[in-house]
């Protein structure tokens, strides 16, 4: 593999990572980057497609799961490993620890039945193992500030519309899996006001070496 950096950014639902990723982008392209900038679910039509399905369909945890993954799938072929060969920066807001923090522990789905999925989806690649994030920002952030930050602020789909208690869930969630993967994961205390954030975020990127030029230090 190249000098291709995955970086992530998790957190419930108005937790206000995307409010970042313009600053970001800029950061990275401003040290001589390339930066692929996406989503999940999304980044390719297929993918937009099924998110579209995801986002305003009600159906089981399953059908949810499969159709991320699917999704998930053909993001990793179209676009973020050539991304990552080419020695880009892919900045991804949101990856597969929002499959187990919002199937998993939000609809309590069963983990195994995701961590197969994470096996078939983002494995087969040999002694490279499991594609995962380099770098995963976790915006934490208390379910009701997050509730209040959204209100008025669009029209909520079909997550964001969920009661507080199913953020609860997401929200530990996601703790667990930070808990899990301590050295790729980074806690960012969205409490604070934007720039308090944005100042973490930078200090963040600069501890894991992820604004190193391409070709220095390993992220
Ligand atoms: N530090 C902050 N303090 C107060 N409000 C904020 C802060 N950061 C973002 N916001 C506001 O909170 C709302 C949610 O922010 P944002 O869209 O960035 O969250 P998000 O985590 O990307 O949400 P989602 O995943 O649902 O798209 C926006 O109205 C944004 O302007
Ligand atoms: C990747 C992924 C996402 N979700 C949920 C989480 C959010 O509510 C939406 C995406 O909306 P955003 O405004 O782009 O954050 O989808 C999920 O349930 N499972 C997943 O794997």
């Amino acid at each position: 593999m190249s000098d291709g950096l995955f970086l992530t950014l998790e957190g419930i639902d108005g937790a206000g990572k995307s409010s970042h990723l313009d600053a970001m982008e800029a950061l990275f392209k401003a040290r001589g980057r390339t930066v692929v900038r996406t989503r999940e679910p999304g980044g390719t039509p297929l993918a937009e497609t099924l998110r579209g399905l995801v986002l305003e369909q009600a159906m089981d945890p399953l059908a949810e799961s499969l159709l991320v993954f699917a999704a998930r799938r053909d993001h990793i072929v179209q676009v973020i490993e050539p991304a990552l060969a080419r020695g880009d920066v892919v900045l991804c807001d949101r990856f597969t620890d929002a499959t187990f923090a919002y199937q998993g522990a939000g609809r309590d789905f069963d983990t195994q039945v995701l961590s197969t999925l994470e096996q078939w989806v983002q494995g087969g690649r040999g002694a490279a193992g499991l594609l995962q994030p380099h770098v995963t920002l976790w915006f934490d952030l208390a379910p009701e500030i997050a509730a209040e930050r959204l209100a008025g602020a669009r029209l909520p789909d079909k997550f964001e519309s969920q009661p507080v208690e199913f953020f609860r869930r997401v929200a530990a969630g996601y703790a667990a899996r930070a808990a899990a993967d301590a050295q790729r994961f980074v806690r960012i205390d969205a409490s604070q006001t934007r720039d308090q954030v944005w100042q973490q975020v930078e200090t963040a990127l600069v501890a894991r070496g992820a604004l190193a030029p391409a070709g220095g230090a390993a992220p």
